[in-house]
């Protein structure tokens, strides 16, 4: 089975969400000094790269990451094209038939510049989170950096989508995925308290 990495690379200098943690790692005991081994430390944000969203984030009683049930972060998903959108609603996705998965992922391919931070990203009308439950979708991904608008305070696709059922994965790369069908593995770190988390995205393909 052919795998394809949809996570983007974690490294110096990388974009982050404006005034959040920068990304840093760096070799902090050299094998020098330790006489033994290269051991390095890393410093960054939850929400930088690829990762899943804990409802603690935005919700002070919502679930932390280690709360969260792996099972929906592994198995079948559709990648829907959403290309061209400003905002994704039930008009863009009432003609597609999503019977028998419970993950999708939007690709709007809308992140040309992967060095820079997006100033401007589609989000998804908070309409979307009783939507796609009754359609029995648990887990959605996106190619931008949030479900929300950047300036969004609110957060009211977050909200909706935690208020039924659905999990939020963030930040994925699409970019050299066909909208089809693949398995999705992307599993959150065991963050005890996590808001957030980092995670190594794939997609398996069931062709050759
Ligand atoms: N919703 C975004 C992140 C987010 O909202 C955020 C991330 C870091 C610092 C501030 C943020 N929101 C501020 O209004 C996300 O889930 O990744
Ligand atoms: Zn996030
Ligand atoms: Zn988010």
């Amino acid at each position: 089975m052919k795998i394809i990495d949809i996570s983007r690379r974690l490294e110096n200098g990388m974009p982050v969400w404006p005034g959040d943690t920068p990304f840093h790692y760096e070799v902090s005991w050299t094998k020098a000094e330790s006489g033994s081994a290269n051991v390095g430390s890393l410093s960054m944000s939850t929400h930088t790269g690829t990762h899943v969203d804990a409802p603690f984030h935005f919700d002070d009683n919502g679930k932390r990451i280690i709360e969260l049930d792996l099972d929906l972060y592994i198995g079948p998903v559709r990648v829907l094209d959403m290309t061209g959108k400003e905002a994704i609603g039930t008009k863009d996705l009432e003609h597609l038939d999503l019977e028998g998965f419970k993950r999708v992922l939007f690709r709007t391919l809308s992140w040309q510049n992967s060095a820079e931070f997006p100033e401007k990203i589609p989000h998804l009308e908070a309409a979307l989170g009783p939507f796609l439950a009754e359609k029995g979708i648990r887990l959605i991904g996106v190619d931008v950096p949030s479900v929300d608008p950047i300036d969004s305070k609110d957060l009211d696709a977050h909200h909706s989508l935690n208020n039924n059922g659905i999990h939020i994965l963030e930040s994925v790369q699409l970019d050299e995925v066909e909208p089809g069908d693949y398995e999705l593995i992307a599993l959150p770190l065991p963050l005890a308290e996590g808001d957030g988390s980092p995670v190594r995205a794939i997609l398996r393909s069931y062709q050759k």
